[in-house]
């Protein structure tokens, strides 16, 4: 079994300790096929530590996404453990709830994906703030302090003079940064970005790598960059090349 790392401490297996933000272990997902079941992720193990890059490379059908998926908690691997170590907890998210998983997405584990999937009638930064209402109903305080932080995020992704834009309005390298700052708003300890500048035109792709590489670094966030682009990938500070499913 390989373990791909993009970590530079050891594992250990205490809330607090230090150890890689991410840590997916011998991790298997399956798919119903017909009669049987076909093999997305065949025994793969990965770390990433926080500030950290991780590129997850392969042919088309090679299993990116769904490694992807169940880091996300949006899919459930059938065995393995896939650990998020946050400032406050460790947790093994292949044993989490809906519940907790949807509250995790919220607030520890950001995800872009290739299209920005933005609500085009919201301005850019009320599409930050709908992050923050989707968790709790709104106080005088938590609307100020929303408002604040994703005015914040708008800056940190370029878009601080766009704030007040419709996103429907912007280009698909902004549209693709207000999804990054968009990700950042709960301050999670993981991003996870699927072929997040296959859908611009090269400049764009760079300036979307250099935010998400140059977040990851600022913010102290453990990211895992799923690509199909060389050039992406030798950005990263470690790879993982999948082939049916298994890293090579
Ligand atoms: N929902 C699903 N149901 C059944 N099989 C699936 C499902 N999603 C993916 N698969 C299969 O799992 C395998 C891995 O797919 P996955 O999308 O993870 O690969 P990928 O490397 O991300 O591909 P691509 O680069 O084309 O996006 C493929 O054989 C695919 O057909």
């Amino acid at each position: 079994m390989t373990t791909a790392h993009a970590a530079t401490t050891a594992p250990t297996d205490r809330a607090g300790a230090p150890g890689p933000t991410l840590r997916m272990e011998d991790v298997v997902l399956t798919y119903p096929d017909g009669e049987g079941r076909v093999t997305a992720v065949d025994h793969v193990s990965l770390e990433i530590d926080r500030g950290r890059s991780l590129a997850v490379t392969g042919p088309s059908g090679s299993g990116k996404s769904s490694m992807l998926a169940v880091a996300a908690t949006l899919t459930r691997p059938d065995s393995g453990q896939v650990w998020l170590r946050t400032p406050a907890s460790l947790v093994d998210l292949a044993m989490v709830d809906r519940a907790r998983a949807a509250e995790l997405r919220r607030t520890e584990i950001g995800i872009v994906f290739q299209q920005a999937n933005l609500i085009d009638s919201l301005t850019a930064r009320e599409q930050l703030e709908a992050m923050v209402w989707l968790g709790a109903r709104p106080t005088g305080r938590t609307r100020r302090a929303a408002r604040r932080r994703a005015d914040e995020l708008l800056d940190v992704v370029g878009l601080g003079g766009a704030a007040g834009r419709s996103v429907g309005a912007l280009s698909g390298g902004q549209r693709q940064r207000v999804a990054v700052a968009r990700a950042l708003m709960g301050r999670p300890s993981l991003l996870l970005a699927d072929e997040p500048t296959s859908a611009l035109d090269s400049e764009s792709g760079e300036a979307v790598m250099d935010l998400l590489l140059g977040t990851a670094r600022e913010f102290d966030v453990a990211l895992m960059l799923v690509t199909h682009d060389a050039r992406n990938a030798a950005r990263c500070d470690a790879q993982v090349k999948l082939v049916d499913g298994a890293a090579v």
